[in-house]
C-alpha cells in the first residue's frame, strides 16, 4: 500500500464488460468421450493452475466426477507463491477435495503414491488401475502424464505438449505409468466451461494461457496484469523489463517497453502487439516472480463456491446461443487460416 501511494499508483479496481467464451467443437466432443469412458475409470486427476486456484475450477468437472475418487492437482506450483498452498489445501479439504501441488519439471511421485496405494489395498477390485487426467486447457495435463511415465516406468514422452492452449484434441488411448500394479492414464483435451459466468475469471484463465490470446484481447489481458502487479506491490516488473518507472497506465508501459525492447516499426512507430505479447510472455514464464491472481482472503473461497454452485445451468436458449457463438468462432478461425480475412 505504502509502495503504491509513494509511486502514485492509484487504480483500485478493474472492470471489463465484454464476455469472453471459448468452447470449440473438440471440447464438447472431448467431454462426451470422457463421460463415455467414465465407467472404466478408477480415479480422476483434476488438474488446475496453482496461479488461479479458484478460477481454474471448471464446474463441468463437478458433474463429470460425480461419486468417483478424485485427486486435485494444482500444477505449475513453481509459478505460484508457496504460502498459498496450505490455505488452498485446507479450503479444498473442507469441500472433500484432496489437493496437492506439483511442478512437472520436478518429482510428481506423490500422485503415483496415491494411485498405487488405492490399487494395492484391493488387488481383486483393481487388477489394473485406470486414471483419467482432466482439466482446463494448458494447465499441464500432458506434461503431468509425461512426468508420471518418466517417474513410474522410466519411459519417454507419450503425450504432446505445447505453450498454447488446445494441443490435445481428443481422449488418448491408455498410457502405462506403473508396472506392479499396472496403472494406466488417459490424457484428455482441455475443456473450458461452455459459458464463463464471470469476465474476471475468463481474464485470469486467459492470462495464464488457458484461452487463445486472440479471443481474449491481449490489450485487456496486459492491462489487467499491470493492474494486478501494482495491487500486489510487485513493482519488480520495472527491473525485469528494464523500464524507468512503474505505471498504472498500460499505454505508458507499452511506450516505455517498446523502446526498451526495440519493438518499433519502420518510421519509429510502436509495435503494440509485439510489446503486449512480450509483457504477457514474461509473466507466463514467471519472470515477475511467483504470483497468485485469485483472492484467497477469508470468505473469498466460500463466496466463490457459493456463486459457482448457484450459477444456474444454461437455459436451452443460452446453450444454443453459446453453440452458435462457438460455430461463428470456428468459421472465423477457418477463414483466417485460409487467409480470407
Ligand atoms: N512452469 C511450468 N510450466 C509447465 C508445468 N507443466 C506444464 N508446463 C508448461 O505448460 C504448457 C502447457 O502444457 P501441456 O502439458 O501441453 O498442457 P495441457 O493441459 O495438456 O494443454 P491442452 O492441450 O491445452 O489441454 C507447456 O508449455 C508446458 O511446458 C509446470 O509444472 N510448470
Amino acid at each position: 500500500m505504502a509502495v503504491r501511494a509513494s509511486l502514485n499508483l492509484t487504480r483500485t479496481s478493474f472492470t471489463h464488460e465484454a464476455t469472453i467464451n471459448w468452447f470449440p467443437g473438440h471440447m464438447a466432443k472431448g467431454l462426451k468421450q470422457m463421460r463415455d469412458q467414465m465407467r472404466t475409470i478408477d480415479l480422476i486427476i483434476e488438474t488446475r493452475d496453482a496461479r488461479i486456484p479458484l478460477s481454474s475450477i471448471n464446474m463441468e468437472f463437478e458433474r463429470l466426477v460425480g461419486s468417483k475418487d478424485r485427486l486435485v492437482v494444482y500444477n505449475k506450483a513453481d509459478l505460484a507463491p508457496i504460502e498459498i498452498q496450505r490455505t488452498v489445501q485446507e479450503e479444498m479439504a473442507k469441500r472433500q477435495q484432496r489437493a496437492i501441488f506439483t511442478d512437472t519439471n520436478k518429482s510428481v511421485s506423490q500422485i503415483l503414491d496415491v494411485a498405487v496405494d488405492i490399487a494395492r489395498r484391493d488387488p481383486v477390485k483393481y487388477p489394473q488401475f485406470s486414471i483419467m487426467v482432466v482439466g482446463m486447457p494448458n494447465v499441464g495435463k500432458s506434461s503431468l502424464i509425461n512426468a508420471l511415465r518418466r517417474t513410474g516406468v522410466n519411459r519417454g514422452k507419450a503425450a504432446s505438449t505445447g505453450a498454447k492452449p488446445g494441443v490435445t484434441r481428443a481422449v488418448s488411448s491408455k498410457i502405462k505409468v506403473f508396472d506392479k500394479p499396472p496403472v494406466y492414464l488417459l490424457d484428455t483435451p482441455g475443456v473450458m466451461m461452455p459459458h464463463i459466468p464471470d469476465t474476471m475469471t475468463a481474464i485470469k484463465v486467459a492470462l495464464t494461457g488457458g484461452i487463445k490470446d486472440n479471443i481474449a484481447d491481449e490489450s485487456v489481458l496486459a492491462d489487467y496484469l499491470l493492474f494486478r502487479l501494482n495491487r500486489l506491490d510487485h513493482i519488480n516488473y520495472c527491473q525485469t523489463l528494464g523500464i524507468e518507472r512503474p505505471t498504472d497506465d498500460i499505454n505508458e508501459l507499452v511506450d516505455m517497453l517498446a523502446r526498451k525492447i526495440g519493438a518499433l516499426r519502420h518510421g519509429g512507430e510502436i509495435d503494440t502487439d509485439k510489446t503486449l505479447q512480450f509483457f504477457l510472455k514474461a509473466f507466463r514464464q514467471g519472470r515477475f516472480g511467483r504470483i497468485c491472481l485469485d483472492d484467497l482472503d477469508e470468505g473469498a473461497v466460500d463466496e466463490f463456491f457459493k456463486s459457482s454452485l448457484l450459477e444456474p445451468p444454461m437455459s436451452k436458449n443460452q446453450g444454443q446461443k453459446a453453440k452458435r457463438a462457438a460455430q461463428r468462432l470456428r468459421s472465423l478461425e477457418r477463414a483466417k487460416a485460409k487467409g480470407l480475412i
